[in-house]
């Protein structure tokens, strides 16, 4: 059987990367998205196993030591990672794989799987990304502020990805990102 390609999607918090990759997998049942694993607290409506595991920083550390973690990044004051065997099950299974996580994650990505198509989910401008984040309102303005600031430094590194998709309205991003589905299957 085909082994399923792994994609990486990442982009500033508030960009709209939740948004854009539930409609897509909604719509495409050969994808299969990656539950991360995170300390951080879960918001209002959340469940453990289905949007994050949740997990405690000691059993977090524990798994990085023993090598569970395909990748793993801290985040404004938080572990965020996936975990590898999951993954490469539902590869060997035919799916393509789709990971939702922060640039530093993505980078290493791109170092142990080359394979892995890349792609970075832009706003349209900070100032939009500032108003997105902040009409989202799970984040205190002072947790606002540190994702804003985070985002510059990955706004920068947005050349190193393979597809960069401007999520300027939704049904658009969502067109551009099964077209680039397209071409790779
Ligand atoms: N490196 C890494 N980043 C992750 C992972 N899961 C989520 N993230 C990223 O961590 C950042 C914060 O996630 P979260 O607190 O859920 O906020 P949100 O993405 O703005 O809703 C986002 O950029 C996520 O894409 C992961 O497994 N690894
Ligand atoms: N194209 C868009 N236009 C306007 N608002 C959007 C768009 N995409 C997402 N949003 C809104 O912006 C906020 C952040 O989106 P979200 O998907 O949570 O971003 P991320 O997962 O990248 O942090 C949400 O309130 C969402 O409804």
């Amino acid at each position: 059987m085909r082994k399923g390609t792994l994609y990486v999607f990442t982009g500033p918090s508030g960009a709209g990367k939740g948004t854009v990759l539930g409609r897509l997998l909604a719509e495409d049942d050969r994808l299969f998205f990656s539950i991360s694993a995170t300390t951080r607290a879960p918001r209002p409506g959340e469940q453990n196993g289905v949007h994050y595991y949740f997990l405690e920083k000691a059993d977090f550390e524990n798994r990085i030591a023993q090598g569970a973690f395909l990748e793993h990044a801290q985040y404004v004051g938080n572990y965020y990672g996936t975990l590898e065997a999951p993954v490469n099950e539902k590869l060997d299974e035919g799916f393509d794989v789709i990971l939702e996580i922060e640039v530093q994650g993505a980078m290493q990505i791109k170092k142990k799987r080359p394979d892995a198509v890349m792609v970075f989910i832009a706003p349209p401008s900070f100032e939009e990304l500032a108003s997105r984040l902040r009409g989202r309102g799970t984040e205190n303005e002072a947790k606002v502020q540190k994702r804003l600031e985070t985002a510059k430094g990955e706004l920068e590194q947005k050349d190193k990805f393979d597809y960069v998709v401007v999520n300027d309205t939704v049904d658009r991003a969502v067109d551009e990102i099964k077209g680039i589905l397209a071409s790779r299957r």
